[in-house]
């Protein structure tokens, strides 16, 4: 699972994507939108427009799937229990991966049952070259015990690991200096996929003087 706001899907999440599956030997990685981001003010485009983006986005990419489940869940979008629900679907033994970038690891601590998203899963932290913050101490407690520093060692069991890893391709791409580039005009070609940088030419999102249409209602 690799979770995100999307607003809007870029490069870096989507190569990051490609190389997870590549390099954790995975079946499929699920891209799931954030209907109601738990900690963020709500995003001013619409969740169906980011999903509609991330479809766009990810197009035929063999092994990316574009996971509409948080949309069709009321209130905060807590990946506590988007986890119960792949984990329901897995079953026990399949092994369940929740990846993070650094920027939202760093916080995790302040997530919905932080010890339950364990019990379903692991968790990999990406490291990102336009986030390298120290870890703050109270993911200390939360990181004793489960930290693996290879990924045999974390597939070696179904859930409950932590493993930072360096993607080969480190991209310093990022939605919110998408947002800005189109609000004052500026160019976003090659940023993010020319079928999404297309769409919101199109419908016009983004361009700052609030009259988004995509923006709204969730
Ligand atoms: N360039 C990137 N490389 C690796 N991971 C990334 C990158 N951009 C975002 N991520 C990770 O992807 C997930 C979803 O990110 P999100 O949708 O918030 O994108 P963002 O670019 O960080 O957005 P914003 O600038 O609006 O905060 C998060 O875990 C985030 O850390
Ligand atoms: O479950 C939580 O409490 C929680 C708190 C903050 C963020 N998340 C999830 O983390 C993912 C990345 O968040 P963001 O804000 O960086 O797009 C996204 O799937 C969010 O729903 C989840």
């Amino acid at each position: 699972m690799l979770g995100g706001t999307f607003d809007p899907v870029h490069l870096g999440h989507l190569r990051s994507a490609v190389e997870l599956r590549e390099v954790l030997g995975l079946d499929r990685v699920h891209m799931i939108p954030a209907h109601v981001p738990p900690h963020r003010a709500a995003p001013g485009v619409s969740s169906a427009e980011r999903l509609a983006m991330l479809r766009l986005g990810i197009g035929e990419t063999p092994g990316l799937v574009a996971d509409d489940r948080e949309l069709r869940r009321q209130g905060p979008s807590y990946s506590v229990d988007t986890l119960a629900s792949l984990r329901a679907e897995l079953g026990t033994r399949a092994r369940l991966i929740m990846a993070v970038g650094h920027d939202a690891f760093l916080r995790l601590a302040e997530w919905r049952d932080p010890e339950g998203l364990f019990t379903q899963a692991h968790v990999v932290v990406i490291e990102r070259p336009d986030h390298q913050a120290p870890l703050p101490a109270t993911l200390r407690p939360l990181l004793a015990g489960r930290e693996v520093t290879s990924v045999a060692a974390l597939m070696a069991a179904p859930r409950g690991g932590l493993l930072r890893l360096a993607l080969p391709t480190r991209l310093a791409i990022s939605a919110t200096g998408i947002r800005r580039r189109l609000a004052e005009g500026r160019s976003v070609h090659y940023l993010l996929p020319e079928a999404v940088r297309r769409h919101i030419e199109s419908r016009d999102l983004y361009r700052g003087d609030g009259a988004a249409p995509g923006g709204e209602t969730r």
